[in-house]
């Protein structure tokens, strides 16, 4: 399933790596068809020896060779990067850019009748499973959107938002897989305390993280009645139940969804 574009990433770290894990392993493009740009000798040299792409320290050289160019270096230094490369993009390169809080608006105004998209994506396209939101610029006409969407389904399920909703993406499901973690993390120790081995606690754990999400997504039921499925009258469930519901963990994941939502506004308010 291979697609026919030349792809460049300016940023080599966690979230290019993911990406490009993920696209590689779907076999969507070959290795030949990938450059990286980082201002890091050493991200350059690793991501070079374990994909075999081609890489370069020179961010407009991307620009030279790229049909789709990924902006995936942290949102703060954005605007130095665009300002380095504005100069050169043509308008037939597609810009993705996956920066948390940086809109469409102020990519738009330095890359003048550039189709722009701006992705949310989340690790977890290294593995096949990722969800990604897209909300394309002015210019993005579908036609010119469909290689980009066909990247991300590559790695995960897409879903098209208006930009408005970046912000709420990006606190739930751009940062989601963290709070995955610590629940897994967590549910391990909690394993561990009870008197498990550390290794089967964490299979135990992820495994079934894994196996509630998949039954969400493949029988569309509502959450709370697949929960109910789980809790038997006076059983161990509803005891494990009230005690999370004692502690505010419902509270405290809405509660971290929103203070992510916020951070992303204000990171794109700079
Ligand atoms: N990590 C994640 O889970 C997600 C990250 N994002 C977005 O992806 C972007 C990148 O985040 P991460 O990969 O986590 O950060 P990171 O810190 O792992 O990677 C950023 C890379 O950019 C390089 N860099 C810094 N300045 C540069 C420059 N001027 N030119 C070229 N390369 C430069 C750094 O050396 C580093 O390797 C951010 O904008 C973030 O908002 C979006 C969704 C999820
Ligand atoms: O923590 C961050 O800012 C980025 C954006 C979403 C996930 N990681």
């Amino acid at each position: 399933m291979l697609i026919n574009k030349q792809i460049g990433f300016i940023g080599g770290g966690a979230m290019a790596e993911s990406i490009i894990r993920g696209i590689l392993h779907a076999e969507l493009v070959m290795p030949s068809q990938i450059m990286v740009n980082d201002i890091s000798c050493e991200r350059l040299a690793y991501l070079n020896s374990t994909f075999a792409i081609a890489t370069t320290p020179d961010s407009q050289e991307i620009i030279k060779q790229s049909d789709i160019v990924f902006l995936t270096v942290k949102p703060q230094v954005i605007a130095n990067v665009i300002d380095t490369i504005a100069p050169l993009v043509p308008k037939t390169t597609i810009v993705v850019s996956v920066a948390a809080g940086v809109t469409i608006a102020t990519l738009q105004s330095k890359l003048a009748e550039v189709p722009i998209i701006r992705v949310m994506p989340n690790t977890p396209v290294a593995v096949g499973e990722g969800i990604s939101a897209m909300a394309l610029g002015k210019y993005a006409t579908k036609a010119i959107s469909d290689p980009v969407a066909e990247v991300f389904a590559s790695v995960g399920r897409v879903v098209t938002v208006s930009e408005d909703s970046m912000d709420a993406v990006t606190g739930l499901s751009g940062s989601g897989p963290a709070y995955a973690f610590v629940l897994i993390d967590a549910l391990a120790d909690a394993g561990v305390r009870v008197g498990l081995p550390r290794q089967t606690s964490i299979l135990l754990a992820a495994q079934t993280l894994m196996g509630a999400a998949k039954m969400v997504l493949e029988t569309n039921e509502h959450p709370a009645k697949l929960r109910d499925m789980v809790t038997s009258p006076g059983g161990t469930t509803i005891a494990g139940v009230h005690v999370l519901e004692q502690k505010g963990v419902r509270a405290a994941l809405i509660d971290a969804v929103v203070a992510a939502t916020e951070r992303s506004r204000e990171m794109g308010k700079r």
